[in-house]
């Protein structure tokens, strides 16, 4: 590492620092990129300058040859996108020492933070009130944080379970400052360390554990029972608003303020004060669009800002618990440094996962992405907003344009009242249903509507208002969510967000459009990467498909070994794919999560990625709409356990899997017959006429392994079912047994 960012004038140490690797490593990555290009370019040349003929015997092959070629073109292009995302990273340090000099605890501003959930049963409401804790537990003055859950489905139970949370809070967050505890998530602890701490006193820690198992128990069975007990203790009046006719989809706004941290009385057993907590469930109605999770966060700005307004505002997904109880603070570093904060949006933390194992089949560690493709958006003064672990200053999520005179107020506090019910029915009529109505929230305030990937939108909208964001990844991981580990439901996330990707590089919002000489030509390029991962779908699919058929029909569509024009397809294959593993390897994936991550990158590509593509095209002319289909965060017992032996679950019938398993089958049967019918009427020279077929060929089968140990081997309920095995049949026999007139 080398050349920390320079400091003019002032004494005063910077909160924090940015780093860039030496000038070296630079240089030598974009020598490796040029001689890249070079082979990208020799492949083009090949591909123009060798075009089979116009003869009626040749169709199929000048066809096909066609076809691969803009095929390769995309490749191209897409691989010089991705050099956005390679350039010219930056890492980031903070200094929570300097802070902690620098501003005494009362200097310091509140802090606001939202958790989503949207569905008891999905989400389960232990998990809810697991990652609650876990940020109500951070370091940080209590008297300045404030814990808001927005509960999309207005259920009963995930209130009580706050309720509950908020009693045992007394407890936790005491024993979580005296000794120090991580992660702060209770759920987490107790699952991770298993006998009390040299530094705990014994009883204590047993006590509390005993305390958290009461907990988990007493929620759990009010879950099961689907019943709130009737206890006394359970005054909040937001229990007795619920009527027989209240649903997920349809009840009024309520507000619930749990814990008000400006009462006294509020304190925890240590004799402390309790952050703030509330409840919040905004209005639904079935015949009002809801706007999904954005319309919860739009929520919560709103709610928020009658009880506390704090400047600095933190949102995580229900599923994800503060992992570092020193986030606030380390955040904190970006935002109050008196040069370089000045125009600092948010500061987004990578997505880590808790619940994966080593070598995961659906290679979910996103390890590359977070130590690589973000630090590179940092560099280009953009890192996206990701929905989730993330730190936004107020104002700028507000919808202001960032402006050189523009002063923070960090300390302002702004209670509307002080009575608790006014400030609830305050706080409530600010989330019915018709609120909205005629304003701007959604287009200009607060997280934008009508995008399955409202959070990345939202981020890009506040970088061309002239903001800056960046992205933070301590060694100690701020958040840990939860990965789906189900195929099914992996591939279905990816077609959301590729969907909601995309749509925004189609629309007046794409990165070029309106980030027109606001943002950065390498940050434009950086979010396209992801904004077109759909297009990659169409040539991928024809890629394992068409030189396959061509090889069963031996129709040679690359250039033979002996020719020249051979090595830069070699070169180009080889050198970006050992690039890619080294990459992986230095970000501590092994060999077996990057051959996963290359099963995964072919699937989405050709499921995901293809159906988002059909479904955005099918959005634009108006015949469906996007949805926000909910991740499951509970898997079946033997689902999971089928997981942690590194088994693809499958289970139903689904599109996806058809398209998985015909292309399988097809490489499988075209590999198989094509191989054979040059060994029995040719002579096996003919093989290395086809090699590089061949060789695409016998990848993608070997790559293909769990599909054909899904389809043939298995018995378990994960297995394919028959009839993904027929139908997918059903597509490749006629195309293998259809001869291709040469
Ligand atoms: O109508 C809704 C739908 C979702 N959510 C919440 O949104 C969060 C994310 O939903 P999840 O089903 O877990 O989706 P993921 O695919 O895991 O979410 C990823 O992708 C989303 C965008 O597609 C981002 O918003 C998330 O932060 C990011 O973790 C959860 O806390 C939900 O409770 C709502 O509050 N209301
Ligand atoms: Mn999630």
């Amino acid at each position: 590492m080398a050349g920390g960012s320079a400091r003019g004038g002032g004494n005063c140490p910077p909160l924090f620092t940015t780093e860039k690797p030496t000038r070296t490593a630079a240089y030598a990555y974009r020598l490796f990129a040029s001689t890249v290009l070079a082979g990208v370019l020799l492949v083009w040349l090949y591909r123009a300058t060798q075009l089979p003929p116009r003869s009626s015997s040749a169709r199929a092959r000048r066809w096909a040859w066609l076809g691969l070629s803009v095929a390769e073109l995309w490749f191209g292009l897409y691989w010089l996108l991705t050099l956005s995302v390679r350039w010219s990273p930056v890492y980031r340090r903070t200094f929570p020492g300097r802070l902690a000099q620098r501003y005494q605890e009362e200097q310091l501003p509140m802090v606001d933070v939202f958790v989503c959930t949207a569905d008891p049963t999905l989400e389960p409401p232990m998990l809810v009130i697991s990652t609650v804790l876990s940020v109500m537990a951070y370091d940080y003055p209590a008297e300045k944080l404030n814990i808001y859950l927005s509960d999309d489905a207005g259920s009963i139970i995930t209130l009580y379970a706050l309720y509950e949370a908020s009693e045992f809070a007394k407890y936790w967050i005491p024993f979580c400052k005296k000794y120090q505890v991580e992660p702060r998530s209770p759920a987490a602890y107790f699952a991770k360390i298993s006998a009390p701490p040299d530094a705990c006193d014994r009883k204590e820690w047993f006590a509390l554990k005993e305390l958290h198992k009461d907990l988990t128990d007493r929620v759990n069975s009010v879950v099961n029972s689907g019943k709130i007990p009737e206890v006394s203790k359970c005054e909040p009046r937001g229990f007795y608003q619920w009527s027989e006719n209240t649903s997920f989809t349809d009840h009024p706004s309520m507000v619930q303020i749990l814990i008000d941290g400006n009462k006294r009385k509020a304190t925890a057993v240590d004799g402390n004060a309790l952050p703030t907590l509330v409840y919040m469930a905004r209005e639904k109605r079935p015949q009002e669009h809801h706007h999904f999770k954005a319309g919860s966060l739009n929520a919560l700005i709103r709610v928020s800002s009658v009880i506390s307004n704090s400047p600095v505002i933190m949102n995580v997904d229900c599923d994800m618990y503060s992992n570092n109880s020193g986030s606030i603070r380390d955040a904190l570093g970006f935002f109050l440094d008196e040069e370089q904060g000045q125009d600092i949006a948010f500061v987004q933390y990578p997505q880590n996962f808790e619940n994966v194992v080593q070598n995961d089949i659906y290679g979910n560690p996103i390890n590359i992405v977070n130590e690589l493709d973000h630090p590179c958006l940092d560099g280009w003064g953009g890192m996206c907003y990701y929905g989730t672990g993330c730190f936004h200053r107020r104002e700028a999520l507000g919808g202001r344009i960032y402006s050189l005179d523009y002063k923070e107020d960090w300390t302002r506090v702004v209670r509307k009242t002080e009575d608790v019910r006014e400030l609830e029915g305050m706080a409530e009529s600010l989330v019915t249903c018709t609120y909205e109505h005629n304003t701007l929230w959604g287009i200009e305030k607060g997280v934008r509507y009508g995008c399955p990937l409202e959070d990345v939108i939202t981020g890009l909208q506040i970088q061309c208002r002239g903001w800056r964001s960046v992205y933070h990844n301590p060694a100690r991981k701020g958040f840990l969510g939860m990965a789906p580990t189900s195929l099914g439901q992996i591939l279905v996330q990816h077609k959301r967000w590729t969907e909601g990707f995309l749509q925004i590089s189609l629309s007046k919002h794409s990165p070029f459009v309106l980030g027109h000489r606001k943002i950065r030509l390498g940050l434009q390029m950086g979010y396209s990467v992801c904004g077109f991962w759909a297009l990659n779908s169409f040539p991928t699919l024809y890629y394992v498909t068409i030189p396959a058929l061509c090889f069963l029909n031996g129709i040679s569509l690359f250039p033979e070994v002996s020719n020249p024009w051979f090595l830069p397809f070699a070169y180009v294959v080889m050198a970006t794919y050992s690039c890619s593993l080294v990459e992986s390897l230095q970000c501590s994936d092994t060999v077996v999560e990057w051959w996963n991550a290359q099963r995964m990158w072919l699937f989405r590509r050709i499921t995901s990625y293809l159906l988002a593509a059909i479904d955005t095209i099918r959005g634009i002319l108006g015949i469906s709409e996007s949805g926000f289909a909910l991740t499951a965060k509970v898997s079946d017992l033997q689902a999971l356990d089928r997981y942690k032996k590194g088994m693809m679950e499958f289970g139903s019938f689904s599109t996806m899997f058809v398209i998985i398993a015909a292309v399988a089958l097809l490489n499988l049967t075209c590999l198989m017959f094509g191989v054979a019918r040059v060994l029995l009427h040719e002579e096996s020279t003919n093989l290395g006429a086809m090699f590089l077929q061949v060789v695409l060929c016998a990848l993608t089968v070997a790559i293909n392994f769990p599909v054909y140990e899904a389809l043939f081997l298995r018995k378990d309920s994960g297995r394919l079912p028959a009839s993904v095995s027929l139908v997918s049949l059903c597509i490749v026999l006629p195309l293998c047994i259809l001869p291709i007139s040469l």
